[in-house]
Formats: C-alpha cells, structure tokens, sequence
C-alpha cells in the first residue's frame, strides 16, 4: 500500500485556478468561499458524479456547501457539494493544501491532483451550463409595470411589502476568464460573504452578499440579520453621514418583524436584538439589525433547521406577508430567479454552519453573464428610483467585466 506522505497530495500546493480546472475537467462539483470580514478562502470539491440533493436537517449533515433557489420546495430542491477535498490556505502564500475528508483514499486524491496539472478545457466547462435557458424578459418597463402593480395592491392592504427583482445580461468581454473574476470579486469586498460554486448540468454562479440568513457557531450560538434599506454610500465614505428616510427605516422595520414573528411561531422569546445599524456593502449602506440566540440556554438544539424553514424567504427578497407577496412575484416577475434569493453557504465545516442570502450574483451562461438585483417596494416606492437602486446593486458585479 501507498504511503499516505508519499502522495502527490502531500507535497503539491494548488492555486485556486488549478483546483477549479480540475474539477471543471473531472466533471466535479466545486465551491470556494470567504467569510464576511475574513480574507481567507476556502475551498471543496465533492468527488461523486451528481452533488446529494439535501433535504436533510443542518444538524446532522455531513460538512459541505449548501445551495438552494429561491423556489425550493421546503428544501426538496436543495443541493448539497460534500466537502470530499477540502482546500485550505497554506500559512505563507497563496497556493492551498488539499485534506481529503475520511473514507477519500488517497488513490481518489492522486487522480484528483493529476486532473490540476491539465488546463481548464472549455468544452466541459460548458457541461456545467444547464440545457434550458430562461427567455431574456427582463426591461426597464417590465421592472416599473411591476413597481407600480405592487403599490397598487399595497394601498389595496393585498400585502405591506414586496421585493420584485430584474436581470441583465453582460456578454464575455474578450478574454474574460470567471476564476479572475472571482479572485478580483474576492480582493473587493472584504465584508461580503463571497463565494464561487460549479455544479454539472445545474450551473456556475458567483457574487458577493451582505445578508447573513442564519449562522450556527459550535452548535450553540444562533445568529440571524435582518438587512434592507439602500442608500449609495457618500464620497468621504463616511456611514455617519447616511441620513436614512422613513420609507427605508419602515422598510428595514419589517424585515425584523418578519424575523420576530418567526421566534414567535416557535413561542422563542429569550433572544437578542442589536440595532439597527449602518453598514457598508460595496457601493451601497443598508440598515442592519442582528439577532442572537444561545442555544444551550434555551435548549433547542434544532434550532438551526427549524427557523431555516421559517425564515426563507425573509421579507428582504419577497415580503411580508410572506404567502401573497409571493404569489405576486410568481405571478408578475415573469421569470425563474433559481438560485438568485435563494440561501448558500458553508454547513457544518469548521465546526460552523454559514448561510447567506445569494444576493449581489450572477450565473455564467456560455456567451454571458446574468445579474440579478431586487429592490424592496412599500407604499411610498417611487418606481423610478426603485429601478435606479437595482441598477447600483448590479454595480457590485458589473466591475468584474
Ligand atoms: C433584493 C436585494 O437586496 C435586499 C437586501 C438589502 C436591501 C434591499 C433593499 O433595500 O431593497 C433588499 O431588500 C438585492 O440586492 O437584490
């Protein structure tokens, strides 16, 4: 039998571009991510033919990279990228050093390895493109129709709040290569969550997310935030001088009461409410609020998958009440968002589980990149400017091309 130090595994350390050229010519799953306010990336890659779906709870899943669209069908179409090898910085440069989870042999690692020396052939990066395409329908006038169609049902008390949401597609500049793009994504945003992930026949997407949906650290502590309100942030880059309006005050005030009212159908009552504040995302301020639970003290160890489903979608990406506002998105918006809305993130690696509202993305088709922003409507919505803030929301990505 092989040694274990005698493995190419051991002694090679891997760029980010060679880990994803493997996967991409092995026909693998992948994802790289940072955490908010980290520098590091992390990285996986699942080495089955089909990532699991996962409709699994969060306490007992094995680690990996959980993704979910907007629509999941109480977590039926959720996908999950087992973390088979996991890649991790090395202390000194920039390269990483693959583990293999227990069970991956060191055959299986090798034969991953030989896979980075080859470069990335295009041919079967367009596998991971899905077949269907969505009909490109996302103008101006179809984004203000909606606006409007919102305020009227706001004033007819339908709902309170709604966030319809448009795209836009950028074709490839010459040249372009996604995992640069990722690279500057990631030099650029140091308080997002950013991250990249692959998935055969499902799709690439990458971006850059300000929204925290839940997070679970040591299986005791309990984090949730409540994230609206948009402002563009002042030259001198100063948040103290972001003067927030009623219209975003009460827009921010019913994510949190959407949050709240989650805690009560759980009859939750011992958490911790900070805020709200301002924070900087990008080019943008949005108003933040976070809730703490220690789930120890309130002894509900199930706490992380129970408010998963009571939370998504919050009213930051559809509305409240939740069941008409969403009705009126899939009756209005006129397209599949997939996974724009939807959650991703890190579960149970590192002894935490991180997942975020895939917001500020984008997903590569073989000509062109969709980006995807939204806007939260409320009875003093002015249609216009609700479509100039979309447009500063795409900005966060459109940098990249
Ligand atoms: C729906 C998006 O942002 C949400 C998160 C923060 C602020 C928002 C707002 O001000 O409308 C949105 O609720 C998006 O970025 O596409």
């Amino acid at each position: 039998m092989k040694e274990k130090s005698s493995t190419e595994t051991e002694i090679r350390e891997l760029h980010i571009r060679e880990i994803i050229s493997g996967a991409i010519n092995g026909k693998k799953s992948f994802a790289f991510w940072k955490k908010q306010g980290q520098p590091q990336l992390l990285g996986i890659v699942d080495l089955g033919e089909q990532p699991s779906t996962d409709k699994g709870d969060l306490e007992e899943a094995s680690p990996g990279f959980a993704v979910s669209p907007f629509l999941n069908e109480g977590r039926k179409k959720n996908i999950k990228i087992n973390a088979d090898l996991v890649f991790a910085p090395t202390d000194n440069s920039s390269g990483f050093q693959v583990n293999p989870a227990v069970g991956v042999s060191n055959e299986q690692t090798d034969s991953f390895i030989r896979g980075t020396f080859e470069p990335l052939r295009p041919a079967l990066l367009e596998a991971y493109f899905p077949a269907t395409d969505m009909v490109a329908a996302s103008q101006k006038g179809n984004f203000i129709d909606i606006v409007n169609k919102a305020k009227e049902n706001i004033k007819a008390e339908v709902f309170n709040k709604v966030v319809p949401s448009r795209y836009t597609d950028v074709p490839y500049p010459p040249g372009w290569d996604f995992i640069s793009a990722f690279e500057k994504l990631h030099q650029l945003y140091p308080n997002a969550f950013v991250y990249v992930f692959g998935i055969p026949g499902v799709g690439i997407w990458m971006g850059a997310t300000p929204e925290l949906l839940l997070s679970i650290v040591d299986g005791r502590w309990f984090k949730s935030v409540a994230l609206a309100g948009t402002q563009r942030i002042p030259e001198s880059g100063d948040l103290s001088q972001v003067a927030w309006t009623q219209k975003e005050i009460e827009e921010q005030a019913l994510v949190c009461r959407y949050i709240i009212n989650c805690f009560k159908k759980i009859r939750l009552r011992e958490y911790e409410e900070k805020g709200p504040k301002s924070i900087k995302a990008g080019n943008m301020a949005h108003l933040k609020t976070e809730f703490y639970v220690d789930m120890e003290a309130v002894n509900f160890p199930q706490l992380g998958s129970v408010m998963l489903d009571l939370l998504h979608p919050t009213s930051a990406v559809c509305g409240m009440p939740l069941e008409p506002s969403l009705q009126f998105l899939k009756e209005f918006e006129g397209f599949d968002r997939e996974f724009y809305t939807g959650y991703l993130g890190p579960v149970n690696m590192q002894g935490s589980t991180q997942l975020y509202v895939n917001l500020r993305s984008m997903k590569l088709l073989s000509n062109r990149a969709r980006l995807f922003a939204g806007a939260g409507v409320t009875e003093d919505s002015i249609a216009e400017k609700e479509f100039e803030e979309t447009d500063l929301k795409l900005q966060t990505l459109m940098c990249l091309f």
